[in-house]
């Protein structure tokens, strides 16, 4: 079970070969991210998932059935999807932002919004701002919100594109650790593009990298892919061979201390 793509491909109207010849499977309650350089094709890909986007070729499956023969509405209110600059209403609260898909599947004004406020909280925000609206908020409480909104219809799959790509690297740090607790939490099957591997490393279970043509370089583990990149482009992009991922440790006043390759302090061991 989970979201199977079976020799998928897309060639958009203009000649644009984006896909060729993917397969690969989620397994349900695990995350997969798509790492690649831009234009390798990672967005179309997610995007045939919630059928934003139809390939020309090959079949995709949700749970063992083609995502073709399902309704199209339907089947994109009940997948979680958070864009790349959070896509919020400007003009609605945010409130009525994470609302809006329950509020559209028939959910009672009330109870949807108690329950938004519960999902505020759940990703780390204060309820009262939930009054505020998008542009009140900063980009990463607005990300927060975008990510409260892509579970409230408490959907099964999560789609994240580049979700935490616009703000600083210490809010999106913190933005990453939230999704781990709320994944730990939730078990959703996710499915999140980015094209920063060390992002691809944290939240993935599985990582798949993707060349241009959307080829795959590399599917694996963290660990197997930093441990035995398949060719020069893998470790190239995952900068297996450079400075700062050759790590040792310094005894400084007692203590040890991990240090990167050029030296720079990266933890303290004990
Ligand atoms: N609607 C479209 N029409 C024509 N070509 C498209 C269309 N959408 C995407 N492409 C092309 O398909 C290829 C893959 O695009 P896609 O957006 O899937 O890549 P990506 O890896 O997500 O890139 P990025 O990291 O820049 O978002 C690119 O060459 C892109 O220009």
């Amino acid at each position: 079970m989970g979201i199977e793509f079976r020799d998928v491909g897309k060639t958009y109207p203009d000649g644009t070969v984006a896909v060729t010849g993917f397969s690969c499977t989620v397994p349900s309650h695990r995350t997969l991210a798509l790492v690649g350089t831009s234009g390798s094709g990672k967005t179309t890909l997610m995007r045939m998932i919630n059928r934003m986007v139809e390939p020309t070729a090959g079949t995709v499956l949700i749970d063992g059935q083609d995502v073709h023969a399902l309704e199209k509405v339907a089947l994109r209110r009940s997948i979680g999807y958070v864009p790349q600059a959070g896509g919020l209403l400007p003009h609605r609260r945010v409130v009525d932002n994470v609302a809006t898909v329950p509020l559209l599947n028939g959910t009672a004004k009330r109870a949807a919004r108690t329950a938004a406020l519960e999902l505020l909280e759940l990703v780390g925000l204060d309820p009262a701002l939930g009054k505020r609206h998008p542009a009140q908020l900063s980009g990463g409480q607005q990300q927060r919100v975008a990510v409260a909104r892509a579970l409230a219809a408490d959907p099964n799959i999560l789609l994240m594109d580049e979700p935490f790509g616009a703000v600083d690297p210490i809010v999106r740090r913190d933005l990453q650790d939230q999704l781990l607790a709320i994944q730990a939490e939730l078990g959703k099957t996710i499915v999140l593009v980015t094209h920063d591997v060390d992002e691809a490393f944290k939240l993935g279970d599985e990582v798949v990298l993707l060349r241009t043509g959307g080829i795959v370089a590399q599917t694996g583990t963290p660990q197997q892919i930093l441990a035995e990149p398949a060719d020069d482009f893998v470790r190239d992009f995952v900068g297996a061979g450079r400075a700062e991922r050759t790590l040792s440790v310094r005894d400084v006043a007692g203590r040890t201390i991990v240090v990167d390759g050029d030296g720079r302090p990266v933890g303290v061991l004990s």
